[in-house]
């Protein structure tokens, strides 16, 4: 297993780019199963998450063709077996994304269920009714999600989500695409990346309204095809690039991003004291070399605080000036960072689901472990602050999701190199 070894050294300082969006091209890698022709999908990131999907999209039949300027073909016609086995499953939850295309496309889907993983228990509960809503028929029999359209094509619904859902709002909005009738999704998830998805299936040729509102309208249509789509900036990777800064007191500024998604983080690190400057697609964040203020955070669905961005905060207050209270509402087990910072100094207690932070003014070095993707990106960036070397094991984790990760923060002066184990 590889590791990454950081010796903390000061402000970080700097550019880099921000890749394409894991969270969007992943939905829109799996829309393409909806298509009758190919996709040409530009700005992917290159990432394990990416490899996986593509496995599984490959398993199916629907083989990626490499176009131009690093884009990637997939056409939905390909699909020869609706099936998503375990073993590829169960390395990326987000493959419970091909059950809805299969399903509307297809009018059959056998499925592993993606089961828990570190950050909670992540039922698909909500992901099933809206699919048996539409009329499917599904039943969970030996780990697998099995799924009939009997008459083999999904019917317009009327779809009530009971909590906020992103992969489940993307499902559902992919199945009613193809669905006969019309469908209603309230208490919709507001995220850019559904907002993105939906932009690559309307010119797939869905009749989508109201994406990033919480009621989406989806008048199902025959037929979608081909298309050319480039996925939007990664949201998550850019607000990382932008804690390094505000921890470290350097100065970062993130090529190709958008700040218009990043309004609740940009809020948390101004206030946190860092100087925020935007233009048309980039972002900087200046600390001036001054020690951040702590920063109390509640996460929430978009356009709140994004849970994905808590452990970076984590990390960020435990060097703060003064005390804060970070609270977790999203997952019920997304404190695993807590206990890796402590060991690197930091002075973090939980209570439930808030962790209180008492920064302190100096971390130092540790052997950590890389439990989950956003925990590990909050212990690497602490690593670049923090007193002496730091190693940090399980860094599969990161690769999921961060391009590059090592390239991108020697750009900006850390002193970060990986160890193939
Ligand atoms: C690939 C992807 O886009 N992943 C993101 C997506 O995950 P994901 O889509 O899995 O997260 P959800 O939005 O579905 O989860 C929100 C909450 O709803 C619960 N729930 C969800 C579905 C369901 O059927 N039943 C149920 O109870 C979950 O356990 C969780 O407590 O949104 C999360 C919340 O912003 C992010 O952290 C993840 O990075
Ligand atoms: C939790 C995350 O991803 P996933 O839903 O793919 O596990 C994440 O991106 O932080």
């Amino acid at each position: 297993m590889d590791k990454l070894i950081i010796t903390g050294n000061g402000p970080l300082d700097g550019e880099v780019w921000a890749s394409g969006a894991k969270n969007a091209a992943l939905p829109i890698l799996c829309a393409t199963l909806l298509s009758e022709g190919p996709v040409t999908i530009g700005n992917l990131p290159h990432l394990q998450d990416i490899t996986t999907t593509l496995e599984l999209l490959g398993r199916m039949g629907v083989e990626p063709v490499l176009g131009e300027r690093m884009t990637i073909q997939l056409d939905g016609a390909q699909v020869k077996d609706c099936h998503a086995p375990y073993e590829l499953v169960k390395k990326m939850r987000a493959s419970i994304l091909v059950l809805g295309p299969l399903l509307a496309h297809f009018g059959t889907a056998d499925v592993s269920l993606p089961g828990g993983c570190a950050i909670g228990s992540r039922p698909v509960d909500l992901h099933l009714r809206g699919l048996e809503a539409m009329g499917a028929e599904i039943s969970v029999e030996n780990g697998y999600v099995r799924a009939r359209v009997p008459g083999g094509r999904l019917k317009g619904a009327h779809v009530f989500f009971d909590t906020v859902t992103v992969t489940g709002t993307e499902n559902l909005l992919m199945a009613a695409s193809l669905a006969a009738g019309t469908t209603v999704l309230e208490n919709a998830a507001r995220e850019p990346e559904i907002v993105d998805l939906a932009d690559c299936l309307i010119k797939m040729g869905a009749n989508i309204s109201g994406h990033g509102t919480d009621t989406i309208t989806v008048v199902g249509v025959e037929r979608l095809h081909g298309c050319e789509y480039d996925v939007m900036p990664d949201r998550i990777e850019t607000g990382t690039f932008l804690v390094a800064a505000a921890m470290t007191g350097g100065r970062v500024r993130v090529r190709k991003t958008r700040a218009d998604i990043l309004e609740a983080v940009l809020a948390k690190l101004e206030e946190a004291g860092a100087s925020i400057t935007t233009g048309a697609d980039w972002i900087e964040a200046d600390m001036q070399g001054k020690r951040p203020r702590a920063v109390n955070i509640r996460t929430a669905p978009y356009p709140a605080f994004p849970t994905d961005m808590q452990a970076q905060f984590v990390a960020l207050n435990a060097v703060a000036q003064g005390t804060a209270r970070v609270v977790e509402t999203i997952f019920e087990n997304r404190f695993m960072h807590v206990q890796e910072l402590n060991r690197m100094g930091a002075n973090i207690a939980l209570e439930g689901n808030t962790a209180v932070i008492t920064g302190v003014e100096q971390l130092s070095g540790a052997p950590v472990m890389a439990t989950d993707l956003r925990a590990s990106a909050s212990l690497v960036v602490a690593a670049t602050i923090a007193q002496g070397e730091t190693l940090v094991d399980r860094i599969y984790h990161i690769d999921r999701g961060y391009e590059c990760i090592e390239e991108k923060l020697q750009l900006l002066g850390a002193k970060i190199r990986r160890v193939p184990g």
